[in-house]
């Protein structure tokens, strides 16, 4: 267990955590210009002990990412599932972190009601279940793993275009049922067929690879201009993509602009007989479209992982009557659905429990920010804590000017010895290692910070 002493922080803190005689200990929120509502202000600085750092993780975070924030001492409940909206509100009260992964909503109604969460980890790719701006503006970093699950979504894919192709699905099904039905008809090959990628990152280029191996041809659309790998080729448009392609396989985020990206007009593009696959999220295809397109023929077959809305919890899903079209959507043959699965291995998990685990250690305990998605990158090498009367002094701010002059008035009668900045869009982050400093400077440095109209969020880690 790490040391209770030395990495220390003033976290917006709760009655319980604090070690002030006054046992309500209160918060104050005057309006700000930037995004509304200052965060909660600690009346007192305090050492930071790792063990009054409360932590919940939703939806089964890996015991790989449980193991590294326990060892630091932290106070850890896990979850196994989501949590509905008014239960997560009165949880997130709470905590100053929280792990989540692709299924809990933190919006704007659940986090203005997290006054002392300091950061978010999502276990997982996507981050479009965050409100990362709203988080940002009130001083929240978010974290994610970009890529440690990207090669299990690619090797599901490869799975499903074969099982397509073949029509293993409805075979197996058959003969679970007692029925031998040996055909050949519409069965085919994946040599020498083509493969469209939409949105070729770090899964669709991995996918890329993986299919060219195995001897299909694979083109892309993407909004940016990417580097081919082998022989792939980047098409211009997503009509040409959809026109050429036997197989088309989504790896979008969950943007506004991909909402519905594949309805009736684009699957009237695709070639007939074509198959789609999408293992992205759940907005990006029209599912009724899709399925008018299977029953007439011109889709020959689909592979769904992502749905529109997905269950917080393992169980019923399909007679929860959660949408219209659940029943026409099973009774499709040549259809593969499965329940959000393609990061689901043990070995992605493992990499991203200690990918994310580790992202928030590095935060919660000396500030960095290397890797977030909401934060400017902030890193100073390690804090040497050892050391008497040293510091480190973290202010999130408004990107405004003047800011770091007032910041450098406050620091000026210490002895910074490092001192880095930097900002994204109209947020900047402040990360300067102070020493020669006793508790009693450190109180004044940490309420002049807070006093400032730019203030987002002080910390002062000593
Ligand atoms: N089924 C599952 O379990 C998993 C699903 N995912 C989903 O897959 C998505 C993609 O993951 P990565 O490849 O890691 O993301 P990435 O960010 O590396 O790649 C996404 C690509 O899509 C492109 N793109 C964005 N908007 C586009 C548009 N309108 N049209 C065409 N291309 C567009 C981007 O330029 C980028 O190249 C994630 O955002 C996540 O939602 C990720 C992991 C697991
Ligand atoms: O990584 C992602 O974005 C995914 O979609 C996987 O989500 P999950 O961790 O399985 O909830």
């Amino acid at each position: 267990m790490a040391q209770a002493r030395n990495i220390l922080t003033s976290l917006p803190q709760d009655a319980h955590l604090s070690v002030s005689t006054s046992p309500t200990t209160t918060f104050h929120s005057p309006p700000s210009s930037f995004g509304g509502a200052r965060r909660p202000v600690p009346k007192q600085l305090k050492p930071f002990n790792t063990q009054d750092i409360k932590i919940l993780l939703l939806e089964n975070v890996n015991q790989s990412g449980k193991d590294i924030l326990t060892k630091q001492g932290y106070q850890v409940e896990a979850l196994k599932s989501s949590l509905p909206e008014d239960q997560l509100i009165e949880k997130i009260r709470d905590v100053h972190v929280i792990g989540i992964r692709s299924k809990t909503k933190l919006n704007q109604k659940v986090l203005s009601e997290a006054k002392n969460l300091l950061v978010i980890g999502c276990f997982c790719i996507g981050t479009n279940q965050v409100d990362l701006e709203y988080a940002a503006q009130h001083g929240i970093a978010v974290f994610n793993s970009p890529f440690a699950n990207s090669r299990s979504v690619a090797e599901l894919v490869i799975a499903e275009i074969i099982t397509l192709a073949r029509q293993l699905g409805d075979r197996s099904n058959e003969m679970h049922k007692g029925t031998w039905n040996k055909v050949s008809h519409k069965c085919w090959e994946i040599r020498g067929k083509t493969l469209g990628i939409i949105g070729y990152g770090h899964i669709g280029s991995q996918l890329s690879v993986l299919a060219e191996a195995m001897g299909m041809s694979v083109i892309y659309y993407d909004v940016v201009s990417l580097m081919a790998l082998g022989t792939s080729r980047q098409v211009p448009t997503l009509d040409s993509l959809l026109r050429e392609a036997d197989f088309v396989t989504l790896h979008v985020p969950e943007l506004p602009e991909t909402k519905n990206m594949i309805s009736a007009a684009q699957l009237a593009q695709m070639k007939d007989g074509s198959y789609l696959i999408n293992a992205s999220r759940g907005t990006v295809v029209d599912i009724p479209a899709l399925i008018n397109a299977m029953r007439s023929g011109k889709i020959a077959g689909a592979a769904l992982d992502v749905y529109p809305a997905e269950p917080r919890a393992n169980g019923d899903y399909f007679n929860n009557s959660l949408n219209s079209w659940e029943e026409e959507l099973r009774s499709l043959n040549n259809i593969i659905l499965t329940p959000h699965i393609g990061g689901s291995t043990e070995e992605a998990q493992r990499a991203i429990g200690i990918e994310v685990g580790d992202a928030l250690v590095r935060y919660i305990n000396q500030g960095i920010t290397l890797g977030s998605v909401n934060m400017p990158e902030i890193n100073l090498r390690s804090l040497t804590l050892e050391e008497p009367d040293y510091a480190r002094i973290i202010y999130v701010h408004q990107n405004v000017p003047g800011v770091l002059r007032k910041v450098n008035e406050i620091l000026g009668n210490h002895n910074v010895d490092k001192q880095i900045s930097d900002s994204r869009g109209n947020l900047a982050y402040l990360m300067a290692d102070v020493s020669d400093v006793r508790t009693s400077d450190l109180k004044e440095i940490y309420d002049s910070l807070e006093a400032l109209s730019s203030r987002v969020l002080t910390r002062v880690l000593y």
